[in-house]
């Protein structure tokens, strides 16, 4: 269970995160969202350590997080994708992942999943990393540098950097940004599949359908504050959060209904109101 607990950041003056608690649970999918600027992103920055929490803790099954540094963050259970793709150009796809492993001695969590192997040898290791392209439809591509990839193929090899790494929570960030409708579809499936008892998934996101569809239960932040938590039908009928999106009340359902007739991606800027994303 991953637990931000009375979480406080600000950056000089600006309040970006106040006060905050969240409960993420193992087994489901917990969708953090909210218009630019709630502080979604610093959420995320802080359980895996690129910035530091002004007061508050972080929690991973017990272990507080919040004064780790980076590389204990991930060894404590705790791996990431990023809002803007963050892989090693000239290296290859698998090498990618290679980086990320971490040592063996994790409990077992998506391995039931991903099909990975309860072994510690490099080769094992390998294999696990080439089970988890092959899951998520990239086997082809391992040899392959990932400067040279496709923005969607990018994508996917930031998740399955993530998911080698064996977490106990995994921490998406806007993972269907500038992705079309056929690759949100298939990013979906891969959420979905990730699913299990002991991996608790954070999935940031602005596509209103993805979330809507994925999530078991929802958190909406404002203005560095949570404004509701509740499951996707309750969410959807939210009055606040409905003003929240587009200052009145309706908005949400509009979200929707334009999501299926649109490209998936919606971006709601502060102040601005909706605004249709451009990948
Ligand atoms: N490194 C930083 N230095 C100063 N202020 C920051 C920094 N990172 C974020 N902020 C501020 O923190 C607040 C929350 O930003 P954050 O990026 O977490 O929002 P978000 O909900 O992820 O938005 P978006 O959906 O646009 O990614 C904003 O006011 C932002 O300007």
């Amino acid at each position: 269970m991953l637990v931000f607990d009375h979480v406080t950041k600000r950056f000089g003056a600006n309040t970006a995160i106040d006060d905050v608690s969240l409960t993420i649970r193992p087994g489901v999918i917990t969708a953090v969202i909210g218009p630019n600027g709630a502080g979604k992103s610093t959420l995320v920055n802080m359980a895996a350590g690129s910035f530091r929490t002004t007061s508050g803790r972080i929690l991973l099954d017990d272990v507080a997080l919040q004064d780790l540094p980076k590389y204990k963050i991930a060894r404590a259970g705790l791996s990431r994708t990023y809002q803007n793709i963050r892989l090693f150009d000239g290296l290859t796809v698998l090498q990618n992942l290679e980086v990320a492993l971490v040592p063996r001695s994790l409990p077992r969590l998506i391995m039931q999943a991903f099909g990975l192997s309860p072994g510690s040898s490099e080769a094992e290791a390998r294999s696990d990393c080439e089970t988890v392209l092959q899951r998520l439809g990239i086997a082809h591509l391992g040899e392959r540098h990932a400067g040279s990839l496709a923005y969607g193929q990018q994508k996917l090899v930031e998740l399955a950097r993530a998911i080698v790494a064996r977490p106990r929570a995994i921490l998406l960030d806007e993972p269907a940004a500038g992705l079309n409708h056929g690759e949100t579809d298939e990013l979906k499936a891969h959420i979905q599949a990730l699913r299990s008892p002991d991996l608790a998934i954070v999935l940031i996101e602005h596509d209103m359908k993805l979330i809507m569809s994925v999530s078991d239960e929802i958190y909406v932040m404002a203005r560095g504050a949570v404004l509701a938590h509740g499951t996707p039908e309750a969410i959807r009928g939210n009055r606040q959060v409905q003003e929240a999106y587009l200052g009145q009340p309706g908005a949400m359902g509009t979200i929707e209904a334009a999501a299926r007739g649109r490209r998936n991606r919606i971006r709601v800027r502060a102040g601005e109101g909706l605004a249709w994303g451009q990948p």
